[in-house]
């Protein structure tokens, strides 16, 4: 079976990176994980003046919109170090919330996919046909966790 997730309020919407789940990386707070990843977009380039209001964001969305904005310049190494950035927001949500660590355990081995209508590079895209990346990163996190606490094995 293929779990497909999307928007927070929607069935397994603490899988989204916009759900309210806090991070603590490296003695920095994070809101979501949305925030940290949009922020990381901006250390070491020019406009790293935005990461502290994206930290101080009110909502996901808001930090989302800052950190796409196309006139700021983001950081030259971006496309390789994104999904390293991903995995250890998501993996650190997982960790320190165990509640949704239970809901990820239950998925058990099904799918899981980012319905994300437009896009194709985290989710599947409007035709199912992207490359997931989020979906993959919750499936390895899922992995991850179940050999860390032995449970459901
Ligand atoms: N869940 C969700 C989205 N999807 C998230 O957007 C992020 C990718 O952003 P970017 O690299 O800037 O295109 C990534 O965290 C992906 O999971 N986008 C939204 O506008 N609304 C939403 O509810």
């Amino acid at each position: 079976m293929t779990i497909y997730f999307y928007k927070v309020w929607e069935p397994y919407g603490c899988f989204s990176n916009f759900s309210p789940h806090g991070i603590e990386i490296r003695g920095t707070y994070w809101s979501t994980v949305e925030h940290y990843y949009q922020a990381q977009k901006f250390v070491g380039s020019v406009d790293a003046v935005i990461i502290p209001l994206i930290s101080a964001a009110q909502t996901p969305e808001q930090a989302a919109a800052l950190g796409r904005c196309s006139t700021r310049k983001v950081r030259c190494d971006w496309d390789v170090v994104k999904t390293e950035v991903m995995k250890e927001a998501v993996l650190k949500k997982f960790l320190t919330h165990a509640e949704i660590r239970e809901t990820l355990l239950t998925t058990g081995d099904n799918l899981l996919v980012e319905n994300s209508p437009n896009d194709y590079f985290w989710g599947c895209g409007a035709n199912k046909t992207g490359e997931n990346y989020l979906g993959k990163i919750l499936m390895s996190v899922r992995e991850e966790i179940r050999s860390l606490f032995c449970r459901y094995q």
